[in-house]
């Protein structure tokens, strides 16, 4: 069975980089990607299209120029751009294809795909690839997650993805979304699987996703990603070829790539740690990662606290100034 690989490095990682990608780091991460077969590269920053913001933090190079860069890399990798409704508007896209990529895929919170339907119709108008983000799909059941799949379908989606944002699904939970997709689909359109390493699954769940029926799958060299990371593209690759699933990645080229290219960009590893587990364990959308590192310091309260506190709340994707309340009610409790 093929699959077909998305590597989210040069995107998800924005978020471990905060946002601070340059042409040069671009360059040789498309360069050496494409060189191992890995047939789409996403770069944008880590929010997606428009997300240079106070509330997300600002990107170091505009993320037009990245996409302009990734697109005078590549020889045969397609580039795609993220972009989250009300984030990014419709212009993002229009820019974006005019840079050169070529793939667009429209990211919404998995209760919310109705807001990304507008998105789906101009880019297929215009001729584009386009995937659907179903975001923080452990809180929802697979029966619900088909229903808002469908709506992206029918707006002109061609793959929507079951992407676990908080790393917290487990095995069964993912085939079952999987499967559900799929049922639901049927030929109107793939089903793929975004997964995160929060507690240690992203390769296992990224194989029970295929084996449910998933045709395309991300991951990120190196697993560089917000929160412990994503799926480790390589890893993932060897796994695929001792599994027999085709991917037309070079294992050996793309090994050598997380090692001697991709880990000198990266600020440090990212960790399956305290804070990360604590992600996977609550719910917690993974890009929360550094921002809770940055509130819990500056209310000098517990990281982990915050982000149970985070979960317990539901909190999704825009609400990252949540945290700041939830560490002002932490310390209040600390003064008592
Ligand atoms: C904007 C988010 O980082 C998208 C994503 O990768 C996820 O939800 O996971
Ligand atoms: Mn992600």
């Amino acid at each position: 069975m093929q699959l077909r690989l998305t590597d989210t490095s040069l995107r998800d990682g924005s978020h471990h980089k905060r946002h601070q990608f340059t042409v040069d780091d671009v360059r040789s991460i498309v360069g050496a990607l494409d060189d191992a077969g890995v047939p789409v590269i996403e770069v944008t920053h880590g929010d997606g299209l428009g997300g240079s913001s106070f509330t997300y933090g600002f990107s170091h190079t505009p993320e037009q120029e990245l996409i302009k860069t990734a697109v005078a890399t590549t020889r045969r990798a397609k580039i795609a751009v993220l972009m989250l409704p009300g984030v990014g508007v419709k212009d993002d896209i229009l820019v974006s294809q005019d840079n050169g990529a070529s793939i667009v895929r429209i990211a919404t919170h998995c209760t919310e795909a109705d807001v990304s339907v507008q998105h789906f119709q101009l880019a297929r108008e215009r001729g584009l690839e386009t995937v659907g983000f179903l975001m923080m799909a452990h809180s929802q059941p697979p029966e619900a997650l088909a229903r808002q799949a469908r709506i992206m379908a029918d707006a002109g989606c061609q793959c929507v993805y079951v992407v676990d944002s908080a790393g917290a699904l487990v095995l069964e939970q993912v085939s079952d979304r999987v499967a559900a997709l799929v049922a639901e689909l049927g030929d109107d359109a793939q089903v793929g699987f975004h997964g995160h390493e929060n507690l240690g699954l992203s390769v296992a769940n990224s194989v029970a996703a295929a084996r449910a029926g998933a045709q395309q799958i991300d991951g990120s060299v190196r697993g560089f990603g917000a929160g412990a990371g994503n799926t480790p593209l390589e890893a993932f690759v060897g796994v695929c070829d001792k599994l027999g699933f085709e991917t037309g990645v070079d294992f050996f080229k793309i090994v050598d790539a997380a090692e001697d290219v991709v880990r000198p960009v990266m600020p440090e590893e990212c960790l399956l740690d305290r804070m990360a587990l604590m992600m996977g364990y609550a719910g917690v959308y993974s890009s929360f990662l550094k921002h809770a590192y940055t509130q819990a310091k500056r209310y000098g309260v517990s990281g982990a606290e915050l982000l149970v506190r985070a979960g317990e709340r539901k909190l999704v994707g825009g609400q990252e100034d949540q945290l700041i309340d939830i560490a002002l009610e932490l310390s209040r409790e600390e003064v008592r």
